[in-house]
């Protein structure tokens, strides 16, 4: 794992193709740690301007939504982040091979769509990053696993895990493993917020007001995750430390493991990444369209 303390300005322009909830929170990321400045970063959409331009006054960033000017961005664009719903990539993908050339870096946070497929619809030997985000990102505390492909140079490798780095913690990993990393990072925040409602839920249900419900909890998960980061200490050994024999989180975890909460949440994981190489499989189909 890699977090750099102080990374470079980047005077690279870089190009978010796709403008929704990740690609936004990259960019605040990046903003807020001034690590790019707002004028280099160019967001592009298919259609809606109300977000251009709700994106324009947040952030000070370029967008366009015109077919010209978004083909000269991404023809120009020493990095182009492709930040659209897996299903909408193939067609995105066949627009934007023909426009690119050789140096131009691509980085795609589509999870499940391998660097073969990415290349094969892009129709050029274009060098790629595979990467897996996540939300957190928008505040500095992503964590985000990248693979290259091998036409990826050392300056470009350095340039997208800057880009990464500056907004939380990156790991390089072999490609097959993109799958197990986002049942873990790219979609684990969907669970601990899951846990969250239901935490809430109960303590509302128990007769606390929502917002100490909710502001316990924050603090609970928060100090939580500190701790671990902190003391070192493995999660088993720090639960075992809140676990009086026979006591009150003893009778709850039993509880939990009635519900064999610890294999579910393999089990959703492992879900997790099946589903993202279905969705890497039916991509990889379009090769053949
Ligand atoms: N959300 C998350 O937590 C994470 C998401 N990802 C990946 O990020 C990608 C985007 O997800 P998310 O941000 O949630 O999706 P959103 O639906 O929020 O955003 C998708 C964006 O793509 C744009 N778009 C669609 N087709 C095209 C096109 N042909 N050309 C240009 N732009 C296009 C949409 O524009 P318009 O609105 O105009 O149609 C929209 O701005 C997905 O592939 C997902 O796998 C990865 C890690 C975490
Ligand atoms: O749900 C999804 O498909 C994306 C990938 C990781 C998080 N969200």
């Amino acid at each position: 794992m890699c977090q750099q303390q102080s990374i470079p300005l980047l005077n690279h322009e870089i190009v978010f193709y796709g403008a929704g909830s990740m690609a936004e929170a990259i960019v605040r990321g990046l903003i807020n740690r001034n690590v790019v400045s707002s004028q280099n970063i160019i967001m592009l959409n298919r259609s809606s301007n109300e977000r251009l331009a709700e994106l324009r006054a947040r952030y000070g960033v370029q967008g366009s939504n015109d077919p010209e000017q978004k083909n000269g961005y991404l023809r120009s664009a020493p990095v182009i982040v492709l930040a659209m719903k897996p299903k909408d990539t193939a067609e995105a993908l066949r627009h934007l091979g023909p426009l690119l050339s050789p140096g131009q870096l691509v980085i795609s946070v589509i999870a499940g769509m391998s660097i073969r497929t990415m290349q094969g619809l892009l129709g050029t030997p274009q060098p790629v990053v595979r990467s897996m985000p996540n939300t957190s990102s928008s505040i500095g505390l992503g964590a985000t696993g990248l693979a290259f492909s091998k036409e990826v140079d050392e300056d470009s490798r350095r340039l997208a895990l800057n880009i990464f780095d500056a907004v939380g913690i990156t790991t390089v990993i072999d490609e097959e493993r993109m799958e197990t990393l986002t049942g873990i990072s790219g979609s684990g925040p969907a669970y601990i917020y899951y846990m969250m409602e239901a935490m809430i839920a109960a303590g509302i249900r128990g007769g606390l007001s929502s917002e100490q419900s909710a502001e316990l909890t924050v603090q609970t998960v928060l100090g939580a995750a500190r701790m671990v980061q902190q003391t070192g200490e493995e999660p088993a050994a720090l639960r075992k430390k809140v676990t009086s024999p026979n006591g009150s989180t003893q009778a709850a975890l039993e509880v939990l493991e009635r519900g064999d909460f610890f294999e579910n949440v393999i089990a959703a994981v492992n879900r997790c990444a099946e589903r993202s190489r279905e969705m890497g499989t039916a991509l990889e189909k379009e090769l053949q369209q």
